[in-house]
Formats: structure tokens, C-alpha cells, sequence
């Protein structure tokens, strides 16, 4: 297991954020409920996979940890401050020196008709990075940091290509030395074959400058290889946070059956089939939003969202569960039990 570092550099405590649903009138008063009661950390120098279905609100609470989303309710702490305590120019300083943020499309987060350098000393300027001089120098480095050539300062974005772009945007995201770096999908609005690139790019400077980051990603396999925890997330809910080490021990259902999709990362034979939709994000469930769709569940799913509970290894392994996965057999009957399964899988030792 990996050695949980102590000085945390993000923290959500009991954070919730709605949403007017769309398409309704103002007198409507339905609320999506993009996330939950969610708490999660982020300590100096570590990985956190963010992990779940498309709409389980990855990106919400990524946008709330660096301060671009407000919560209807908790409290975001960003450099042990809270960020929404301060004055906005308070805020935006803060944050900037603490977090930065590389989104999924660098042809929709960068300015079109900026140059790049002018893309790249944004933050510098916003945040009065030292004399003119020391600004050209700094977007150099930054330049030479992300593997583009000096002559690209004066190219506009639309005359790079895509991988070079997001060379940009994390070049940008990098300006003001942030301990912590936030990525949400960095790759997937990208070429196939400048994927690896881009993600040895984050892990080469992850390394080099001692970054911590949020990486969010639907590629199981990369979040597995690139994280040292893992926090799944179900309709809104941070439903279990572990040490990738124990991702095979996954205590919630969810966890077992999303990483049983992707094949060889555990050891269930076959993806763990999940029947039914995801309910709507306006009107979840009452109790574990998962219960809908879980094998296990029962009654008493119903009645209230499960407390934290504490795996062995303490904290660092934590889920959400009335009824956590222990026996590893249960996950074959999982497997069997769906309508349609092949019932001649193995079971297992
Ligand atoms: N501005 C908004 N107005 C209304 N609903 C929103 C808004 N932003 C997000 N949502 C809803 O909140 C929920 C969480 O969205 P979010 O984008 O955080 O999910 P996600 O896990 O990042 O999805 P994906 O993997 O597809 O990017 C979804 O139901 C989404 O439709």
C-alpha cells in the first residue's frame, strides 16, 4: 500500500452541487444533483484516479476543487484556506498559485486568437509574475517544459495540432509552479496515436516537479497504472476511495463491477453485468443511489446512504456499502446470476 502523504493540498468536505434541470421553466423547481455529500483529499505529491459512468459528476467535482464551480453546500479547502471565504480576486490568486487545471479539448480551452505565448504568460500576467523580462523567460522554460519548440510562441492554436495544443494548455496550467495539477479527460479529445505522448508528457513532469494530481479518466487501465488512489463515484456520490494496490479488494459492488468491465484488470472471468439504466441525476434513489442496480442489495439500502466504513487497512480504504464485497465468490455469482449470463464460467478458487 502506498504511504498516504501528509500535507493535503485540496480537501471537499460534505460538498453538494445542483443544478437547475434544463428544459424546465423557472417555476419548476427540480434539481439535478451533479454531486452529493462528497469528501475527498488530494496530499502533496500523490495521484488520484477519478473513476465512474459518464454524468456521475467527474467533472463537477474536479470543478469544484480548483474553484470554477461553486457548491450549493460545504466547504472546499484549497491550500488548507477556504476558498469560498475569500474575495473572488482573493480566490482566483489563491487558487492560481496552488492548482493548475488542463481541461479535455485544448481547441475549446484555449483562446483562438491568442498566440501561444500569450496563452501561456495569461496567468503570468493575471498574477504579476515578476518584470517583462523574466515573463519571456518563464515562457521559454514553460516551452522547453512541455516539448515545443521556441519558434511556437508566435503560432496561433489553430496552426498547431492537437497533441501540440494540449502541450499548450498544460504548459499554461503550469505557469505559476502549482503543487497540484487537475486533469479531466486530457487525452480523450485526442488523436489515438498522440494519446501516449500526452499522458508520458504528465507523468515525466509529474515526476520532475513533485506535481500531485487529479487525473479523471473512462480508460480504467491508464487511471490503474498512473494512480496511487482511486476514488469511484456513482450518480454524484464518492462511493469508495482505496489505494490502487487494493483495487482487487474494490468493498463496493460499484467498484467491482466497473473495473470488471475492462478486461484483465481483475480478477472476476468475466465484466460483472449491471441491469438497468443509471437513474436520473434530478430524482436518485432514496438511500446507496447503486442500489437500483446491485446485486446485493436490500431492503436497508433503502433506508439512508451508507456512512464511510473503514476497510482493514484503515482510512486510506474507505466505501460506502451495507453490504461491502468480501468473498470473492459472490463476484461470480454476480457474474451468473445476470439474465442471459454464460452459466458455465469457471468458479473460481
Ligand atoms: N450546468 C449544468 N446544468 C445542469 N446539469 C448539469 C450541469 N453540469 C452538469 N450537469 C449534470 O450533472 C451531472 C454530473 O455531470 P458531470 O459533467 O460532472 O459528469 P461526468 O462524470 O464528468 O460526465 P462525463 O464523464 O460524461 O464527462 C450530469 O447529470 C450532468 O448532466
Amino acid at each position: 500500500m502506498t504511504d498516504r502523504p501528509s500535507e493535503i493540498l485540496a480537501e471537499l468536505r460534505e460538498v453538494s452541487v445542483e443544478h437547475r434541470a434544463p428544459g424546465r421553466s423557472l417555476l419548476n423547481r427540480d434539481r439535478v444533483h451533479a454531486l452529493t455529500g462528497a469528501d475527498a483529499t488530494v496530499a502533496a505529491g500523490e495521484t488520484v484516479g477519478v473513476v465512474g459512468e459518464s454524468g456521475c459528476g467527474k467533472s463537477t467535482l474536479v470543478k469544484v476543487l480548483v474553484g470554477l464551480q461553486r457548491p450549493t453546500s460545504g466547504t472546499v479547502l484549497v491550500g488548507g484556506r477556504d476558498i469560498w471565504q475569500l474575495s473572488t480576486a482573493q480566490r482566483r490568486r489563491h487558487i492560481g498559485r496552488t492548482v493548475g487545471m488542463v481541461f479535455q479539448d485544448p481547441s475549446t480551452s484555449l483562446n483562438r486568437r491568442l498566440p501561444v505565448e500569450r496563452i501561456i504568460a495569461d496567468p503570468l500576467d493575471v498574477h504579476h509574475w515578476r518584470g517583462p523580462r523574466d515573463r519571456m523567460r518563464r515562457v521559454t522554460e514553460l516551452l522547453h517544459l512541455v516539448g515545443l519548440p521556441a519558434s511556437a510562441r508566435d503560432a496561433l492554436p489553430a496552426h498547431l495540432s492537437g497533441g501540440q495544443r494540449q502541450r499548450v494548455a498544460i504548459a499554461r496550467a503550469l505557469a505559476l509552479e502549482p503543487a497540484l495539477l487537475v486533469a479531466d479527460e486530457p487525452t480523450s479529445a485526442l488523436d489515438v496515436s498522440v494519446r501516449a505522448q500526452i499522458l508520458n508528457l504528465l507523468m515525466d513532469l509529474r515526476e520532475r516537479l513533485g506535481l500531485a494530481m487529479v487525473f479523471v479518466s473512462h480508460d480504467l487501465q491508464t487511471v490503474r497504472r498512473v494512480s496511487d488512489r482511486i476514488v469511484t463515484m456513482y450518480l454524484g456520490r464518492v462511493v469508495e476511495e482505496l489505494p490502487v494496490a487494493r483495487i482487487e479488494h474494490g468493498r463496493h459492488p460499484y467498484t467491482q463491477a466497473l473495473f470488471s468491465a475492462t478486461p484483465g484488470l481483475l480478477r472476476p472471468m468475466r465484466p460483472i453485468p449491471l441491469s438497468g439504466p443509471v437513474p436520473s441525476a434530478v430524482h436518485p434513489p432514496s438511500g446507496c443511489p447503486f442500489r437500483t442496480r446491485c446485486w446485493r442489495s436490500t431492503d436497508t439500502c433503502a433506508t439512508a446512504m451508507p456512512p464511510y466504513t473503514d476497510d482493514a487497512v484503515g482510512p486510506a480504504h474507505r466505501y460506502r456499502c451495507f453490504h461491502p464485497v468480501t468473498d470473492p465468490s459472490d463476484l461470480h455469482r454476480a457474474v451468473i446470476a445476470a439474465p442471459g449470463a454464460d452459466r458455465s464460467v469457471e468458479e473460481p478458487a
